[in-house]
């Protein structure tokens, strides 16, 4: 197995999936988490000026569902087939989506239109995205065949950020998502991750 090293922020943010994927795998790895202070050092050292990072035996790379979609093939977790992989990809694809919209809300300045944005977030854009969500997972609670995928872990993901920064919990009253959640949730290795991210 190869040397890990991920490098982001304090906070869930972009790198949230991939904690999980790597705990999902039991996969070991190093996890540092910066300051703010400390990016404008790491900024030129990176390949596209972003973070979250990954190490591979030295070889850096970038951008997040890259590094997913890595971790994802280790973890025996990015689909059982080409056909799989490629339907794991439509629902981490739509997944990026939405998170277009959220950073539209996050990095708002004007605190007045940040509250109009979330909103129209949560009343509008939301709501159509997890219906449409819904009709896509499986009664049993995956999104692909009948097993978890990263697919599940980047939606569990993307909903735990998003309930700090609403006022309802968005899975509400979406049975198959729900199941979704519950599915990832139960899962040893990323029980076990959660445990240690949430006690302190
Ligand atoms: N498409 C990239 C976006 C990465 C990104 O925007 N990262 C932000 C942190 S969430 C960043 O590096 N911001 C600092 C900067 O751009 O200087 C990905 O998915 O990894």
């Amino acid at each position: 197995m190869p040397s890990y090293k991920l490098t982001y922020f304090k906070h869930w943010g972009r790198a949230g999936v991939l904690r999980l994927l790597f705990a999902a795998g039991e996969i070991e790895f190093e996890d540092v988490r910066i300051e703010r202070e400390q990016w404008p050092e790491l900024k030129p050292k990176t390949p596209m000026g972003q973070i979250p990072i990954l190490e591979v035996d030295g070889t850096i790379i970038c951008q997040t569902k890259a590094i997913g979609r890595l971790i994802a093939k280790e973890a025996g977790l990015a689909g059982k087939t080409p056909l799989e992989a490629a339907q794991v990809d439509m629902i981490v694809d739509g997944l990026s989506d939405l998170q277009v919209k959220i950073v539209d809300f996050f990095i708002e300045k004007d605190e007045k239109k940040k509250q109009e944005k979330i909103k129209e977030f949560a009343e509008k854009t939301l709501p159509m995205f997890l219906d449409t969500y819904e009709k896509l997972a499986s009664s049993s609670g995956h999104f692909v065949g009948d097993a978890l995928t990263w697919a599940d872990v980047d939606f569990f993901s993307l909903m735990f950020f998003l309930k700090d920064h609403l006022p309802n919990d968005p899975l509400k009253g979406h049975v198959k998502l729900t199941k979704v959640k519950d599915n990832v949730t139960s899962n040893p290795g990323i029980a076990a991750w959660m445990e240690k991210e949430t006690s302190h």
